[in-house]
């Protein structure tokens, strides 16, 4: 592939394809996926206590519901917080949530917390449309998730979420583009960073070895 008009247009079509597929599964597929996605992401954030703030989103478009996990987790005691678009092309803000706040519909009629302080996640969970197996992400085009991971100061940790469908061969990544640290779908957790080490120990174990 050549340059970034080549893959952008790559990309579109991709993201068409793979958007059409997942809006068409049927809504038991859907819950059984997702039914096996919610313990792996919670098990992953025990894991990772103590975390103070995170960043979820409001599902649409057949993402992985992530809600009833965001209930459990504030009854456990957890900050909660939602994205929210307040300028085109500019990092996410993400708006404390808890149940039962007010939302209010913001950009693509997403709902969000209506007038809650903004926060800092310490954890961004991000919707994947496509996913390759370095962590890079392919979302709806906005770039917006690469803007807020990209931002100074601190970088959350970033768990990327999504179904196998959405599994690509590469995502062909830009300079733009910010790789997630795992990436859970309903069959597997993986750690790019740390399965892409193994993958080299591997290839050197075999070169040295007698
Ligand atoms: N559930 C959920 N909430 C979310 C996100 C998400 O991925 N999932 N977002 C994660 O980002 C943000 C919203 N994302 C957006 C991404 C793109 C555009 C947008 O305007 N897209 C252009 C097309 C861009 C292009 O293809 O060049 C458009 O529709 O005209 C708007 C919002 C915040 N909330
Ligand atoms: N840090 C950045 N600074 C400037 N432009 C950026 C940055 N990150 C992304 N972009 C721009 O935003 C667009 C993102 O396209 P891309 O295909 O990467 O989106 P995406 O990752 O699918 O979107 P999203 O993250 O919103 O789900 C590109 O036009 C890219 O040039």
């Amino acid at each position: 592939m050549q340059g970034w008009p080549e893959v952008r247009a790559w990309r579109k079509a991709e993201r068409a394809r793979l958007l059409a597929q997942r809006l068409a599964l049927p809504r038991a597929q859907r819950e059984a996926w997702n039914d096996a996605i919610t313990p792996r992401l919670a098990a992953l954030l025990r894991a990772r206590e103590p975390l103070r703030t995170i960043g979820f989103y409001w599902p649409f478009k057949g993402e992985y519901d992530p809600r009833p996990l965001m209930r459990a987790l504030h009854d456990a005691g957890l900050r909660l917080a939602l994205p929210v678009v307040v300028e085109r092309a500019k990092p996410l803000v993400f708006r404390a949530w808890w149940p039962g706040i007010p939302m209010v519909p913001g950009v693509w009629n997403i709902p969000v917390p209506a007038g809650s302080a903004a926060v800092r996640p310490d954890v961004l969970v991000a919707p994947l449309v496509g996913f390759d197996a370095r962590g890079y992400r392919l979302g709806y085009g906005g770039g917006y998730y690469d803007r807020t991971l990209g931002a100074p100061p601190a970088r959350p940790l970033a768990i990327g979420v999504g179904f196998e469908l959405a599994a690509l061969g590469t995502i062909h990544p830009q300079p733009h583009d910010v790789p997630m640290d795992l990436i859970i779908t309903p069959e597997r957790t993986l750690r790019p960073e740390r399965d892409a080490a193994a993958r080299e120990r591997e290839g050197m174990g075999e070169a040295c070895r007698e």
